[in-house]
């Protein structure tokens, strides 16, 4: 089995740009900041590339992920999918486990990250997305102590309550959580645990935040950008892509009603 412990590699400059008044939903309070520096290569240890693929329920991180398979090859692992599956193949686990999806709350991490490990170590990709996972800090702590690794960058698809709840309604696919209470209780699991790990991979340097408001195409050019960002470590070949923008939050703070972010408006 691989292992490692993720490191940040060398940072490199380029020149910045401002773009006022960015808002989150999440009501994050950014500032700008001239800071522009982007990893010149995320990737240094042995192990796969990993990125987190986090967001509120309906945010379009299914949609997203199959997106980045089909242009950049990452092999897609969704947490929720895994899960289901488990339920669906009728294991030990099954029916805690959809008892646990039907109260919108979060599967012991033992599970969920023995799950991820052997889609991992069964597979011989070596650029994962790994959708939906970490929900909690619990969950992250987890998988760092049994994987031996981190992720390279986090992408955090970041959406209104009201767009997140319409899009869970309409989505048609027969799960047992697209339901309004059940949404309203994945909601309040978002906020209370998953919030503070991606403030965590903000202040960590790793947090990629895409507004995932807007058309399936729109949003997907700002994840290109952040793509064509780690073309040296991903061994991807992008034409196009030499002068994008994006916002990546480098610094977090909480405080008691708020959370601060700084945020790097990347050119390169
Ligand atoms: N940009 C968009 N605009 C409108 N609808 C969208 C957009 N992106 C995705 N959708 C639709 O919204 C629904 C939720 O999207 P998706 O399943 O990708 O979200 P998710 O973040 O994976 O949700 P969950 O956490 O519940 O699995 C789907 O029906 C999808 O087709
Ligand atoms: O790491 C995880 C991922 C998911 N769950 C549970 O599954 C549902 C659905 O997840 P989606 O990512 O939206 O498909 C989620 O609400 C949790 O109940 C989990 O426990 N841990
Ligand atoms: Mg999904």
């Amino acid at each position: 089995m691989w292992r490692r412990a993720a490191s940040l590699s060398p940072f490199i400059s380029s020149s910045g740009s401002l773009i006022r008044n960015h808002q989150t939903a999440y009501n994050f309070k950014i500032w700008e900041s001239f800071t522009t520096e982007i990893p010149t290569q995320v990737k240094g240890g042995k192990g796969p590339f990993i990125c987190f693929v986090l967001g509120g329920p309906g945010s379009g991180k299914g949609t997203q992920c199959a997106k980045i398979v089909k242009n950049y090859g990452l092999t897609h692992l969704s947490a929720g999918e895994l899960l289901r599956r488990e339920i669906a193949s009728n294991s030990e686990y099954g029916t805690t486990i959809l008892n646990t999806i039907k109260e919108g709350k979060i599967v012991p991490s033992e599970v969920t990250v023995s799950l991820i490990q052997k889609e991992m170590e069964s597979s011989d990709s070596k650029k994962f997305l790994i959708d939906g996972f970490p929900r909690s800090e619990e969950n992250r702590a987890a998988f760092e102590r049994i994987m031996g690794a981190e992720p390279d960058i986090v992408l955090f698809f970041d959406c209104p309550e009201e767009e997140m709840v319409n899009r869970v309604l309409n989505r048609n696919e027969g799960r047992v959580d697209d339901n309004i209470d059940t949404v309203r209780k994945r909601l309040q699991v978002f906020k209370a645990l998953n919030l503070p790990v991606i403030n965590y991979y903000a202040r960590r340097g790793k947090l990629y935040t895409i507004n995932a408001v807007g058309t399936v195409d729109e949003i997907f050019e700002q994840v290109r950008a952040v793509f064509a960002a780690l073309k040296p470590s991903l061994g991807l070949d992008i034409p196009g892509m030499e002068s994008e923008m994006l916002w990546r939050p480098a610094f977090t703070s909480q405080g008691d009603d708020n959370f601060f972010v700084s945020v790097q408006a990347l050119c390169f």
